[in-house]
């Protein structure tokens, strides 16, 4: 008799079915079926490649994309990058990824494609994002993706280099969560309500090290577009990736898409889709219950996309917290965000608001804004309304429901597609101080520009907000009685609605006791740990130190990856005239040369995947991050750099902080896993996977090894072909036949796939 098979989670199967290789040190080598590309994570990637002299493995796998830094002021079609894009930076950023798009035959939609916008809005719209996928993409919202049953995560730069050029990551296998949603959302409450409340009930750490699949009858009543935002914000809950399994909703928003397949493969793919669920029985290291009954509009007071509130509730102080870190977190937010704690979160008067972003800048979103906008004006104290579509795509859709025409009745600037003022790396900013209610999902300080104070909402409070000019409870806006819910408190973590997995058999999560693959050494080799790092140790006292503040988005449009220290904690480190800020603990003499940094809160390194932090920390010349936790991708980013992080215990803690406050430098010996002081006695000891410490020790060329074991994947590639033909032969002929109609001028030929100019 046959063994039965082991219940897999949805995450289990669309991981094993792509494994091209298991390797001795616990790693696995994942082919990725999708990536998508922009202007900011890719020009160093594209370097490197050139350095190797190497080609894009499939360029038809391939779809980038500028967004970012893109005006979304009217465009001048045939639109030049060279006079349209004012700021310097972002002009060679973006001429940058064209460059590199046509050198190596990438389909690009760039300003003068119809469907140029946020490469999360794109992917989907098009057909490139379909269930069963692995999609990558350097950048951390790409979780988004998961909405189709598709495992999606953001990567760094180096990744992004190794996608190019080996189309496939290098892995370890991240635990299950379940998010199981029950209940029913009331009306006026969305999909963003309930993540901003899951991310509040989870925290911002919540899901580290796992893939969250949502799952539960609210889900399933979820149109896809919902979706989109629920997993886009799963990176915020500090999740790898977000996962729905795919339905009928999803089917039929992925019929007929340009790149989605088509005719008799339709049929087969469908079998295949519908397998992809969590088998009943499968294993889940963790499940968290949520009613959504209790989710009412919620929206963000502090910094940290986990100080959220319910629209009714009011600004927390900092007693509320049991957790001494969070109460200083607590207490510097409402520093940070000029709030009083106790006031009422509908008498906070705003400045700005913002409608857009990969979060919420769908057509859905502006339907549902646009109802509550149509009639009525903004309130005379905004300084500016602003809706930027997600797409060229939305933006015409939304245009041919008259929805535009509202948005400006209303007194709303009606834009073009971009990333715009979610990140502010257009001329999209806020000025010092100024308050916005926005749709996006980084509430970080500075992220909307230096000293810009953020408030996440849904697009309906958005609306409701831009009538009011205070946050407002859309339900009142739209007549409907709010549901007689108890006020939630996100005071600590709510761990009654947390259950860990019970069922036997180790979750499979990193193996640390295997060892090494044989390393390839760099041809400039980044890490030098064979011998004892000595040096002075900055402490910041923070919690949930965001790639944002390591290094703010003003300088993400470089396209070089040396000579960042500067940038580093720019916005806590200088004053908006330049100046440095006394107080900051990198201004002070004696830690201009640190080479230890001691985070004595948890969650470093989280938001945005911009390796760049990384990049500026190493060049400041620190050598070793010490911190409580880390986030996934920065984590990876690092430790692909050469540098060490490190999750000291508490009596190692103390005793750093002993050493630093005498004065005293300290030392580390990777090789023996101790910290020792200035006179060579041991501190403490710390762990770390043996598989990284040797990377670290000996150098490692990661995309070297890979193409080391080059047959691996060319196998992978043809049993791939043939047993799921349609995942490339649907981008093959979308590009060459529905969408090439759509071309000016373009011939199908891979050779020629970039040059789309729609
Ligand atoms: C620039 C990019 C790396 C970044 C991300 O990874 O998230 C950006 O999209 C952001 O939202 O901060
Ligand atoms: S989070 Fe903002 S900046 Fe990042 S991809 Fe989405 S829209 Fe763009």
């Amino acid at each position: 008799m046959a063994t039965p098979k082991k219940p897999r989670t949805l995450y289990e199967k669309i991981f094993a079915d792509h494994i091209v290789a298991e390797r001795d040190d616990g790693t696995v080598l994942l082919y990725i079926d999708r990536h998508l590309i922009h202007e900011v994570t890719s020009p160093q990637a594209f370097s490197g490649l050139a350095s190797r002299s190497l080609p894009v493995r499939q360029p038809a796998l391939q779809l980038a994309t500028s967004d970012h830094n893109v005006p979304t002021t009217p465009r001048p079609y045939p639109v030049t990058p060279a006079t349209y894009l004012r700021v310097p930076a972002s002009r060679l950023q973006v001429q940058t990824l064209e460059r590199n798009v046509r050198a190596h035959n990438i389909p690009y939609l760039g300003l003068n494609s119809r469907r140029q916008g946020i490469v999360h809005v794109i992917g989907p719209e098009l057909g490139f994002t379909l269930p069963g996928t692995t999609i990558v993409c350097g950048d951390s919202h790409t979780s988004t993706h998961g909405a189709f049953g598709a495992l999606a995560w953001g990567v760094g730069t180096s990744e992004v280099e190794h996608v190019l050029a080996t189309q496939t990551v290098v892995v370890t296998r991240w635990g299950n969560m379940r998010v199981e949603v029950n209940g029913a959302l009331a009306e006026g409450v969305s999909s963003k309500d309930l993540m901003m409340h899951i991310i509040g009930t989870i925290g911002t750490a919540g899901g580290t090290g796992m893939v969250i699949e949502f799952a539960g009858p609210v889900i399933r009543k979820l149109s896809m577009e919902s979706r989109m935002a629920l997993c886009n914000m799963s990176i915020e809950a500090g999740a790898r990736a977000g996962l729905i399994a795919p339905d009928e909703t999803t089917f039929e928003y992925v019929k007929g898409r340009p790149l989605a397949p088509t005719g008799g493969q339709w049929e087969e793919v469908l079998k295949y889709w519908e397998q992809l669920y969590s088998d009943p029985g499968a294993h889940f290291d963790k499940t968290v219950h949520i009613d959504a009954t209790a989710v009412m509009p919620t929206v963000t007071w502090g910094t940290s996309p986990e100080q959220v509130v319910s629209i009714t509730g009011s600004v927390p102080a900092p007693e509320d917290f049991e957790d001494p870190v969070k109460q200083e977190s607590c207490r510097q937010a409402l520093g940070y965000m000029g709030l009083e704690a106790g006031a009422r979160m509908t008498d906070i008067a705003v400045d700005k608001v913002f409608i857009g972003s990969c979060t919420n800048a769908r057509l859905e979103d502006f339907r549902i804004a646009a109802r509550i906008l149509r009639g009525k004006r903004i309130s005379p104290n905004l300084k500016l309304a602003l809706a930027v579509p997600g797409s060229g795509a939305v933006k015409r859709a939304a245009e041919r429901e008259g929805i535009d025409a509202i948005f400006k009745q209303a007194g709303f600037q009606w834009r073009e597609a971009g990333c715009s003022l979610c990140v502010g790396l257009n001329e999209d900013a806020l000025l010092p101080f100024e308050r916005c209610a926005s749709t996006s999902n980084r509430n970080f300080e500075s992220r909307q520009g230096t000293a810009g104070r953020t408030h996440l909402v849904s697009p309906a409070v958005a609306a409701a907000t831009a009538i009011h000019g205070t946050l407002a409870d859309v339900r009142l806006e739209t007549g409907l009685k709010p549901q007689e819910a108890p006020e939630v408190i996100y005071s600590s973590e709510s761990e009654e609605y947390i259950e860990s997995g019970s069922e036997g058999g180790n979750p499979e999560v990193e193996n640390t006791d295997q060892p090494s693959a044989a390393p390839v050494a760099r041809s400039a080799k980044i890490s030098a740990y064979s011998t004892t790092v000595c040096g002075s140790v900055a402490i910041v006292e923070r919690s949930n130190i965001d790639t944002d503040a390591i290094f703010p988005k003003q300088f993400c449009t470089t396209i070089e990856r040396k000579g960042l220290g500067d940038c580093l904690f720019h916005n806590l480190r200088y004053h908006p005239d330049g100046n440095p800020k006394a107080d900051f603990i990198l201004n002070q003499k004696k830690h201009r040369n640190a080479s230890f940094l001691l985070a004595t809160g948890p969650n470093f390194g989280c938001g945005s995947s911009r390796e760049h932090a990384v990049w500026a920390l190493q060049d400041f010349g620190f050598r070793c991050i010490f911190a409580p936790s880390f986030a996934d991708i920065f984590y990876n980013n690092a430790f692909k750099n050469g540098l060490l992080l490190v999750k000291p215990d508490a009596a190692l803690v103390a005793r750093i902080v002993l050493s630093a406050g005498l004065g005293k430098e300290i030392q580390i010996n990777l090789a023996d896993q101790v910290v020792l002081d200035e006179s060579g006695v041991k501190i403490g000891g710390f762990e770390i996977e043996e598989r990284r410490k040797k990377e670290l020790i000996d150098g490692m060329d990661e995309i070297a090894v890979t193409l080391a074991t080059i047959e691996d994947i060319e196998e992978f590639e043809r049993d791939r072909k043939a047993a799921r033909p349609w995942i490339d032969e649907s981008v093959r002929d979308g590009w060459s036949s529905k969408l090439a109609k759509e071309v000016k001028g373009w011939k199908h030929k891979d050779a020629q796939i970039n040059s789309l100019d729609w």
